[in-house]
């Protein structure tokens, strides 16, 4: 059977065939599972005889720009609730053994493979009785805030602002990137304050979040999968169940305190006035309506975090967001409206990986890769393709180089 048959989605589909694989990594969250590996492309520590030996890693090559191996970092995710398909996707992909067929270190080797989320608590016995590997876990924050950081430093079009239906991606000034509040949105909210590369702080969190929207969106469309009412709430006018400022206020501006006739005034609010049953309701209306709600109440929660702590630049990360524009722009109008356009919402195009390429990043300096005929050494810094571009790339999987730090 093909093992993609049953997956949901699987975007890190490699475009070549698969060369030697290192370092799996996984976020096992409420809601889905993230699955990041390295497949290498070109390894010169191999090429290059003389300069460089299995043991030989940092500082092996002298040109500063020389890259010790290319290859491609994957993506892929899974729904939790089908975690199957996440074991055979490994199984069959051999990922957790590197690649290979056989794996004659794995008898000797304790098969460890780094996990982060509360399911590499709640699946570690699975994963050890389906695969045969031990999760080595690596807590959720901590891979967080790694990720998040690894992403805006390694690569130049990580972080981008949405407004008016518009990506401006951001240059992040890597001597200039602390402070800043990293809101993870996945089944639930972290809001952590980040001063630098190991100087964090989780200041507050919320549970309205992405299974909330999942959640009462399931109950109150009876749609069937989360694309379905993200699908739903692009057809959708949340006008029509929203009470707005004009609807209570003949059609004006309450200029007053600045708030325009199209304010939504309250969520939901037309629901208890005009004696509709939930099925007068169109599904896509309700769905729009409940995503706004939802990232509105997030963008206003991270602003007054960011207010307190004084911090100008908000990134916004977790499945939640998965690149949609109602949610990007309601959050990004939430942002600038409360902090009067003095705080910035920024979203990152590999926002639901960034635990996972924490956990990734959390391998030990030097340690071998599980087919033991390779290092990578991981306090070497990564850099994406220079001619990458982010408008015209996918997410699935990015060129990747490797330096020596
Ligand atoms: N295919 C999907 N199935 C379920 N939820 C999805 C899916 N795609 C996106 N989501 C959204 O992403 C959220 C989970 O985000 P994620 O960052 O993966 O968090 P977690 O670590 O809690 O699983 C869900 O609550 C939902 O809002
Ligand atoms: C418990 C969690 C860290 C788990 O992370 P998740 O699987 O939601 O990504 C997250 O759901 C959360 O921060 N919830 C909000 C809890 C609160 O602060 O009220």
């Amino acid at each position: 059977m093909d093992p993609r048959q049953n997956q949901i989605e699987v975007i890190s589909e490699p475009r070549q065939s698969l060369g030697q694989i290192s370092h799996l990594a996984l976020d096992i969250g409420g809601s889905l599972i993230k699955v990041v590996y390295f497949s290498v492309s070109r390894d010169d520590c191999t090429d290059r005889e003389g300069e460089s030996s299995a043991n030989d890693t940092l500082g092996v090559f002298k040109g500063d720009k020389h890259p010790i191996l290319e290859g491609r970092l994957h993506f892929a995710k899974f729904e939790t609730s089908n975690i199957n398909d996440c074991l055979e996707f490994i199984s069959s992909r051999k990922l957790h053994l590197g690649g290979f067929q056989h794996h004659e270190n794995l008898a000797k080797d304790k098969n460890l493979i780094k996990a982060t989320g509360g399911g590499a608590n709640k699946f570690a016995e699975l994963f050890k009785e389906k695969l045969g590997i031990d999760l080595d876990k690596e807590d959720e924050m901590d891979c967080l805030v790694a990720g998040a950081t690894f992403l805006l430093k390694a690569f130049h079009h990580e972080a981008y602002t949405y407004m008016d239906g518009k990506k401006h991606f951001v240059q992040i000034d890597q001597s200039n990137l602390y402070p800043y509040l990293l809101v993870n949105i996945g089944s639930g909210v972290s809001m952590i304050k980040v001063d630098g590369e190991d100087k964090f702080e989780r200041v507050s969190g919320t549970n309205v979040g992405g299974g909330t929207f999942w959640g009462l969106g399931r109950l109150l469309t009876k749609c069937k999968s989360f694309d379905e009412l993200l699908e739903l709430s692009h057809r959708g006018n949340n006008r029509v169940i929203d009470m707005l400022v004009g609807d209570i206020n003949g059609g004006m501006d309450y200029s007053k305190i600045g708030l325009s006739s199209t304010t939504i005034a309250s969520s939901f609010g037309k629901a208890v006035s005009n004696n509709k049953e939930l099925e007068d309701y169109k599904p896509e209306d309700i769905a729009q309506s409940l995503l706004r709600m939802i990232s509105y109440n997030i963008g206003q929660i991270s602003h007054l975090n960011a207010l307190q702590f004084g911090l100008k630049r908000i990134f916004f990360g977790g499945f939640f967001i998965q690149d949609q524009p109602h949610t990007m722009d309601t959050i990004s109008v939430a942002v600038h409206f409360w902090s009067k356009g003095e705080a910035k919402a920024m979203f990152l195009r590999h926002e639901g990986f960034l635990g996972a390429i924490g956990a990734y990043m959390s391998y030990p300096k030097n340690k071998l890769a599980h087919n033991q005929s390779m290092q990578i050494p991981l306090a070497a810094s990564y850099a994406a393709d220079p001619n990458y571009n982010p408008l015209n790339a996918d997410k699935e999987s990015m060129e990747c180089s490797v330096y020596a730090a």
